[in-house]
């Protein structure tokens, strides 16, 4: 339960493990219907994340409540200015540590009642100061192969805005589980900026098995980011159960830590070697690259280049 895996520098990594080296932990943790409880493991997380010396502790979708039925879900909504938030910046300012947190239900209105929630990622200064807010995107509306049947939307409204924010570690990209499966998203957190890529989630087994590693490295891959999984773990109830392996990749692909299907809470800390990042890209620069006349614009979507095909003269 207090174990700390480190998972530092890459194998070909140009640091030396600088003092000035941002670190970034990682947490997988089973959260229930247990409010209480839950925020007590993401406490007792962020003083072993600090302990470690990590300058942010990324906490995963549904750090605060995970239950059985989207109607609790809606009925624990809270605004921003509610206990859950109030407390986890409470906890930033007295440890002085950074904290994404991954998602919790946002009551659309101060006052209880509402129909839906924004499924919502908060980013908490050290001084428990609220930098940022990105509300889900894409929702899961999925009749899952061989797992459940989800339909965030019925209690979800989606967002509409893409949120990147500068930290001590570097400039993060937000996103939520889900979203993952999105890359023009992320494309998007990379034109802003993006170094780091935060994909807090409550992946489902069948899905994770499939797809969770694989796309986490093609995120990192295409856009030269780091990318940052904090992910949920085990049975949370008699209905659902998550796939863990919380993970950080660097920008070239390697999986830096893998929290595997450990089910008691664990953290993992990386190492955040921008100066590799920039390298990188420098190298291969892919944005330099990307064919936006072709791809993006009017020609991307609706009207495609292939539709105009003609057969060239002979
Ligand atoms: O409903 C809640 O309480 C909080 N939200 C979630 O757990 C969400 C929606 S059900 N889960 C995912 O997006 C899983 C995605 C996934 O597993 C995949 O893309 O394969």
């Amino acid at each position: 339960m207090r174990r700390v895996a480190a998972a530092l520098a890459a194998p070909t990594s140009t640091s030396k493990r600088m003092s000035s080296t941002p670190l970034v932990a990682v947490a997988q943790l089973t959260a229930t219907d247990d409010r209480k409880e839950n925020l007590r493991v993401c406490r007792d997380l962020a003083f072993q994340a600090k302990a470690a010396g990590a300058g942010l502790l990324c906490l995963p979708e549904c750090f605060s409540f995970l239950g059985r039925s989207w109607r609790e879900t809606v009925a624990v909504g809270q605004a921003l200015e509610g206990s859950v938030i109030s407390e986890m910046r409470a906890l930033a300012k007295e440890l002085k540590l950074w904290l994404s947190l991954g998602g919790f239900p946002e009551a659309v209105s101060a006052e209880r009642g509402d129909a839906k929630v924004y499924n919502t990622h908060v980013i908490l200064d050290d001084d428990g100061g609220i930098q940022a807010r990105y509300r889900k995107i894409h929702l899961f509306d999925v009749d899952v192969p061989n797992g459940p049947v989800l339909q965030e939307s019925r209690y979800t409204l989606p967002g509409d805005r893409v949120v990147v924010v500068d930290s001590p570690v570097g400039r993060l990209g937000l996103s939520t589980c889900y979203d993952l499966r999105f890359p023009e998203m992320y494309e998007a957190l990379l034109r802003q900026g993006a170094e780091i890529l935060l994909v807090p989630s409550a992946f489902t087994v069948p899905t994770g098995k499939a797809h969770w590693e694989v796309l986490l490295r093609a995120r990192a891959i295409e856009t030269q980011c780091y990318v940052v999984a904090a992910a949920q773990v085990g049975q949370h109830n008699e209905k659902r159960a998550s796939y863990g392996h919380s993970m950080v990749v660097d920008p070239w692909g390697r999986v830096l830590s893998d929290a595997g299907g450990e089910t008691s809470p664990i953290l993992s800390v990386a190492e955040i070697d921008l100066t590799m990042l920039h390298e990188i890209r420098a190298k291969m620069p892919i944005k330099s690259h990307r064919r936006r006349d072709l791809f993006y614009g009017r020609s991307y979507g609706g009207e495609s280049r292939s539709d105009k095909w003609q057969e060239p003269d002979k």
